[in-house]
């Protein structure tokens, strides 16, 4: 389930060719490699997030995936389009967030998508998607006056206007209060459950990508460390139990193990007695992102060698705590 840098994503049950497929994807910015050969399969009507911190090469992605960004190497399909080469209709398939709009800091909010929606050729009811997103007691207010949440969630309306088949959407979150966040989700579920539209959503938040999506895909310093179902990843990261206890001789010990049980046995039978400041547990998900995380801003790995998130400290030495 999970991937060590540049094993390919299992292939999608389903005999629908995926709506996203992305092969050895690479990216340079000069002389600086940012995505060091990415691998993804995203399924109709999945909402799947790209989850990692800062910098980590998320809005690279997905500006290569919109045919934004020209990437370095790699193949890459969106609706079965190669993006660098994707045309008006195309395009018209996809949703995405358009810094243009900020252009248009006079217009009032209802105008706007309004505006918008004659791009389209079945657009959705403007009032309707201004209710969906809760803006509707904005509706006349002049798109420079929107808060920063406010904003957001226009930014979501105008993504949505033409009706999409699939829609990125950039940390469509940043700057929400919870209930504005909670509004977000429902209407992301009843998107992709109801009409059936795939979603492919960027976050730096475990529990928002944990919440929301069907797969998830960690993205850490350009490269995919591990990846499924939020149920699939939670069950990995709490395979390996970490034992700490002291030592007879006084020495606080620790170590990582997928069979704890043994593991106390044997210290139990060692010593000759009971282990003294025994503690077993099971790390959880988060526990896990943020020690992957935090491995590699120490190591500063940007273009070295990565071990699999969840092999990695998981191993039969014992090591002082
Ligand atoms: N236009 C650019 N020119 C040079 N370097 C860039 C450019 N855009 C991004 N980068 C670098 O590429 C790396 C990945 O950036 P990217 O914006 O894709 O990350 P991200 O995961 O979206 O981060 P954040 O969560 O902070 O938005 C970073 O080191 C960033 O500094």
């Amino acid at each position: 389930m999970t991937t060590t840098e540049g094993a390919p994503v299992p292939p999608t049950a389903d005999a629908a060719p995926p709506v996203i497929q992305v092969s050895g994807l690479r990216m340079s910015y000069g002389s600086t490699d940012v995505l060091h050969g990415v691998d993804l399969d995203v399924r109709r009507g999945e909402v799947f997030a790209l989850l990692g911190p800062n910098g980590a090469g998320k809005s690279t992605t997905v500006e290569i995936l919109e045919g934004f960004r020209q990437r370095s190497a790699g193949t890459v399909r969106v609706l079965g389009t190669d993006p660098a080469r994707g045309g008006d209709a195309w395009r018209g398939r996809i949703g995405l967030v358009l810094q243009s709009w900020r252009d248009h800091r006079r217009w009032r909010v209802a105008e706007l998508l309004t505006h918008f929606a004659t791009y389209h050729e079945a657009p959705r009811d403007p009032a309707e998607l201004l209710a969906l997103v809760g803006l509707t007691g904005q509706s006349g207010k002049q798109v420079d006056q929107l808060s920063g949440g406010q904003r957001r969630r226009l930014d979501v309306a105008l993504a949505l206007v033409g009706r999409p088949e699939l829609v990125f959407l950039d940390e469509p979150t940043t700057g929400f209060d919870p209930e504005a966040r909670r509004d977000f989700h429902d209407l992301i579920e009843r998107l992709a459950r109801d009409e059936g539209v795939t979603v492919l959503l960027t976050t730096h938040d475990l529990v928002e990508a944990e919440r929301l999506a069907d797969r998830i895909a960690m993205l850490v310093n350009g490269r995919i460390r591990a990846h499924g179902t939020p149920a699939e990843l939670a069950r990995s990261a709490a395979a390996h139990a970490e034992v700490r206890w002291t030592a007879p001789d006084g020495t606080a010990r620790r170590e990582h193990t997928a069979d704890p049980s043994r593991l106390v046995w044997e210290l139990h039978r060692e010593i000759g007695g009971p282990v003294a400041d025994l503690e077993v547990r099971r790390p959880t998900l988060e526990d896990t992102y943020l020690r992957m995380v935090h491995q590699d801003e120490v190591a500063g790995t940007a273009a070295g060698p990565v071990t699999d998130a969840f092999d990695d400290g998981v191993g039969s030495e014992t090591r002082a705590a």
